[in-house]
């Protein structure tokens, strides 16, 4: 039987972190993660505990199940209302894209025209293909991504010491302030430590400072 494709919401908005923070983006949110259930009682006991996201089931806007892969890529050039100029861009996130990303899907974005980037937690080897890889370690799994355009580190992490992720081979490395009670404390820390070290730059959750998805 061919694989389903399980996406919790599709929406068109400006990429708001890293690298790529301004760029107008498809984002596609695949549901389910291996770090965590999504369900508020489990989080305590999870591998990543700081989540701010709800990756579960298909209600969200544009959500649904996709059976092939052209079916998913034509529902995300759907959602791509962007005119003339520029690249389309779409960022498959989750949840835990990489669950369910695989070759035929990578295939068939980039014949609907788009560039491809992926937010990951780092845990599962990515398909060949992506044209920006996005790494965000959560201290307490196993990192087997050791490379891509970037590494998002949010911070602080307990045990989770910048310098350990300095030989990796990523062309960028951000540090994110952990959003949630202590955001603005973690802003400071983070801004003081990218001060103190310079190869580190500050990432910005931008659409949450905007209002925007
Ligand atoms: C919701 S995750 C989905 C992709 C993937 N599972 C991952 O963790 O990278 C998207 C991005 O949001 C970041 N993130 C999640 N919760 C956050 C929080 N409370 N504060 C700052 N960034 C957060 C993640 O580290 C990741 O870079
Ligand atoms: N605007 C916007 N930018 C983002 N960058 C990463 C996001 C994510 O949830 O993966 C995200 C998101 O949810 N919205
Ligand atoms: S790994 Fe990503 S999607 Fe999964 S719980 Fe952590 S931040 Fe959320
Ligand atoms: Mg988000």
């Amino acid at each position: 039987m061919a694989k389903v494709y399980t996406v919790k919401e599709i929406f068109y908005t400006l990429q708001g972190e890293g690298g790529n923070a301004g760029r107008p983006a498809v984002f596609c949110r695949f549901s389910g993660c291996n770090l965590w259930t999504g369900r508020e009682e489990d989080r305590a006991e999870a591998i990543c505990q700081f989540c701010d996201t709800d990756f579960i089931g298909t209600d969200g806007e544009g959500g649904g199940k996709f059976r092939s892969p052209e079916a998913l890529a034509d529902a995300v050039k759907t959602a791509w209302t962007g005119g003339p100029g520029g690249v389309p861009l779409v960022v498959c996130t989750g949840g835990e894209p990489l669950l369910q990303l695989d070759t035929p899907m990578i295939d068939a974005f980039h014949a609907a025209g788009f560039e491809i980037a992926v937010e990951t937690n780092g845990t599962i080897e990515p398909p060949a293909g992506i044209d920006w890889l996005c790494v965000s370690p959560k201290i307490g799994s196993e990192m087997v991504v050791r490379g891509g355009q970037e590494l998002k580190l949010v911070y602080p992490q307990k045990g989770g010491d910048p310098a350990q992720f300095e030989h990796l081979a990523f062309e960028r490395f951000y540090l994110q302030p952990m959003d949630g009670p202590e955001a603005l404390e973690n802003t400071t820390l983070s801004v003081d430590y990218c001060r103190r070290h310079p190869k580190w730059h500050l990432s910005l959750q931008t659409h949450k400072y905007l209002g925007i998805p």
